[in-house]
């Protein structure tokens, strides 16, 4: 791996977080994850960020994270929370950061994966189904927006997605 970052985003069970340890594994190194900066930031996980804090005061946290990471980050496999490209001040900075890969998944395929979840906030209560839809009509083409490239991740295993985005490099 050179210099160059690699960044991972995509919407919640993409397998940001999946992908990224098998890649950061077959260069060496240890993945960094937004989301788990996050939580040894606060203290506290992501759901209770969220229910304490509010999502906006975990937006501006993913901001300052994106921040530090620009100031530090070389070399590094990175995979980010699902909702941290939807500001436009992030989308900047990913740019900045390195190159983004995006793992575009069908909403079947994360309802099949999330089915159960308790620790996405944003995937709890009724209505999930409806949830993932409408959020990942609005967030697909933002998503598109920030990526370098573009991965499906549907009805392919991790160690297959890992593998396209090695051979495309
Ligand atoms: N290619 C795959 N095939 C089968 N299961 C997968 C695959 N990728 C991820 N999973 C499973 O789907 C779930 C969600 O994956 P993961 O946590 O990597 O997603 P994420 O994109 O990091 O989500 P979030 O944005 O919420 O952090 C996990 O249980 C993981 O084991
Ligand atoms: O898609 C989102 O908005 C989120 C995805 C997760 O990675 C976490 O960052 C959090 O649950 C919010
Ligand atoms: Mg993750």
């Amino acid at each position: 791996m050179d210099r160059q970052n690699m960044i991972l985003i995509g919407f919640m069970g993409a397998g940001k977080t999946s992908v990224g340890e098998e890649l950061a594994g077959r260069f060496g190194k240890t993945l960094i994850d937004t989301d788990r900066m996050i939580e040894e930031r606060a203290g506290m996980s992501i759901s209770d960020i969220f229910a304490v804090q509010g999502e906006e005061a975990f937006r501006r946290l993913e901001t300052e994270v994106l921040e530090q990471l620009i100031s530090e980050a070389s070399g590094e496999m990175i995979s980010v929370g699902g909702g941290l490209p939807l500001r436009e001040e992030n989308r900047k900075l990913l740019k900045k950061l390195g190159t983004v890969i995006y793992l575009r998944v069908r909403p079947e395929t994360v309802l099949a994966r999330l089915k159960g979840d308790t620790t996405r906030p944003l995937l709890q209560g009724d209505d999930v189904e409806e949830k993932v839809n409408s959020l990942l009509s609005k967030r697909g083409p933002i998503y598109e927006m920030a990526a370098d490239r573009i991965i499906s991740v549907d009805g392919r295993s991790v160690e297959q997605i890992a593998d396209a985005i090695m051979a495309e490099r």
